[in-house]
């Protein structure tokens, strides 16, 4: 099917027939004789398109349950032929050059995340279409192949403006693109056979996505940047966020909606986050309600929250609109708006409001490192209580400041290391992060308080030293909750005890890089 050449041999096996009468009309039209399977081929003689059904052509019929149909030589050797030196024989066995495939496969992924049994799933594990596809795909410099409905419209434009032929360039095209079609199928069925069973951290990944969209700007501006959704199991997990208003989001934006949303889905009860360049700059839960915990969380550090992205893990309210709105923040996400928040909302036309479903992730984690490398680690869902508190003092916290040690804990472990969270009363009131030196996330936190009296300090990973249990007793520590595990522990727990200072180890470290 050179750009000179125009009619041939079309070979339509459809699982999903949408259009498919539409061009078999339109290549029968340029002269194209059309093979099709079984329930293709009736579909497209009802719709007067004349066909010849593939057993008619290969003179066997459709075998075990449709497992065989055009598994054939006369299929296969007029797929694959190589221009004129395989000529003689395909004269020679009476079989015709095939120029078009047109197929799609039995919809395996939609079945593999049904409850069906598995023979019911392995039939839809589709043989002779993978086949098809795969040999048209690689004889592409002779051979035109469709791999879904939504080139037919380019197909035709193609031979409409190459007088019923098709150029190398857009053959070639489409052959990757039908690669990429079989892998992804092929990948859905390794992820269903290995199932649950899969081991946590394989000899072998595949690692498949699907553009959502094309993103603002990357990190920064010069950088492009998209998100997909990635296959976990047989389908692809969608972004659990929809964006209702305001900019497009970017990269940037993600990472942040991420992480405020991360937070607040640590808390049952109501909780507030705002997010600033990963970190947060302002996170409060109240056990009356959303605007109490609002209020709460954007007087952590106000000057940090301009230009933040704020979660709720409630419907915002109109009363929580009017303060979003009083402020500049990139973006409001939360599960849900009241009617009269929304109209507050948009009215602020590049603020991005973004409803979110409960918070999910992928439980591996992966980043891009040197060379070709990829590193890939289970997600941090560790989950204190406080039963899992060890006191190492002899100061016992009190009830309510137990709660401040869990709360300020589930913080520090979103907060980027060394992480140092200062919190009182349900409320972030000073963070102190990504520094090199813990110490010196200790001073940050203590400096972004003002007020640490009464207030606890969790840390994500042990204190090397006494001095920042010294510098957190000069402000007002009243308790610490840390993994332990230093070489001076037993200096630590002194000095927390010379200060009256009750101290709690978790026994887990919670970095967060
Ligand atoms: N086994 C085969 O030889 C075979 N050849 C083509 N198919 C599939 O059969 C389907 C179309 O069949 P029908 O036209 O009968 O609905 C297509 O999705 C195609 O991918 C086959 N089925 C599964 O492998």
């Amino acid at each position: 099917m050179t750009a000179s050449s125009t009619g041939g041999t079309a070979l339509i096996s459809v699982y999903d027939k949408t259009n498919i009468e539409k061009l078999a009309q339109f290549i029968a039209a340029r002269g194209f004789r059309i093979i099709a399977t079984k329930n293709t081929c009736g579909l497209l003689q009802q719709a007067g398109v004349a066909a010849v059904e593939v057993s008619e052509y290969t003179g066997y019929p459709e075998m075990m349950d449709g497992r065989v149909k055009t598994l054939h030589p006369k299929i296969f050797a007029g797929i694959l032929r190589n221009g004129d030196s395989h000529n003689s024989e395909l004269d020679r066995f009476s079989i015709d050059a095939i120029d078009l495939v047109i197929v799609n496969l039995y919809p395996f992924q939609s079945f593999a995340t049904t409850k069906a049994a598995d023979g019911e799933v392995v039939e839809q594990i589709d043989i002779g279409g993978v086949s098809l596809l795969r040999a048209g795909a690689k004889n592409f410099q002779h051979v035109t192949v469709i791999p879904d409905v939504h080139e037919y419209e380019g197909l035709m434009q193609e031979m409409s403006n190459n007088q019923g032929a098709t150029t190398l360039g857009y053959r070639r095209r489409l052959a990757a693109k039908t690669f990429a079609t079989i892998s992804s199928y092929d990948s859905c069925i390794h992820a269903w056979l290995n199932g649950a069973e899969a081991p946590d951290m394989p000899q072998e990944i595949i690692i498949r996505g699907r553009k959502i969209q094309d993103l603002r700007i990357g990190e920064n501006p010069h950088q492009k940047a998209a998100v997909y959704s990635m296959y976990h199991d047989s389908s692809p997990m969608a972004l659990p966020i929809e964006q209702m208003h305001g900019k497009e989001l970017s990269f940037n934006n993600i990472v942040d909606i991420e992480s405020a949303v991360a937070i607040v889905a640590e808390f049952d009860v109501p909780a507030v986050s705002v997010i600033k360049h990963g970190n947060p700059c302002g996170v409060a839960v109240s056990s009356a309600d959303i605007d109490d915990a609002y209020e709460k969380a954007i007087t952590c550090d106000p000057k940090s929250s301009f230009g933040g992205i704020i979660a709720c893990n409630r419907q915002v309210t109109e009363e929580i609109a009017h303060k979003v709105a009083d402020v500049f923040v990139e973006a409001v996400v939360a599960p849900g708006f009241a009617e009269d928040a929304l109209k507050v909302l948009y009215a602020k036309k590049n603020l991005r409001v973004v409803r979110c479903t409960p918070y999910t992730a992928s439980r591996l984690v992966f980043k891009s490192t040197l060379g070709s490398g990829l590193l890939m680690q289970e997600r941090n869902c560790s989950a204190i209580g406080i039963d899992d508190l060890l006191k190492v003092t002899t100061k016992t916290a009190s009830p309510m400041v137990l709660q401040d040690l869990l709360f300020a804990w589930r913080v520090c472990k979103h907060v980027k290391s060394n992480a140092i969270v200062m919190a009182r009363d349900g409320r972030a009131i000073g963070v102190g992060a990504g520094q090199m030196s813990r110490v010196d996330s200790v001073e940050l936190a203590i400096k972004k308080a003002q007020d640490c009296t009464g207030a606890v300090m969790a840390s994500d990973a042990f204190f090397p030293f006494a001095d920042s249990i010294h510098h957190a007793a000069t402000a007002g520590i009243s308790a610490i909750v840390q993994p332990g595990g230093s070489l001076r522990d037993k200096e630590v727990i002194e000095a927390a005890n010379d200060s009256g200072i009750a101290m709690y180890f978790t026994g887990l470290r919670s970095f967060c890089h």
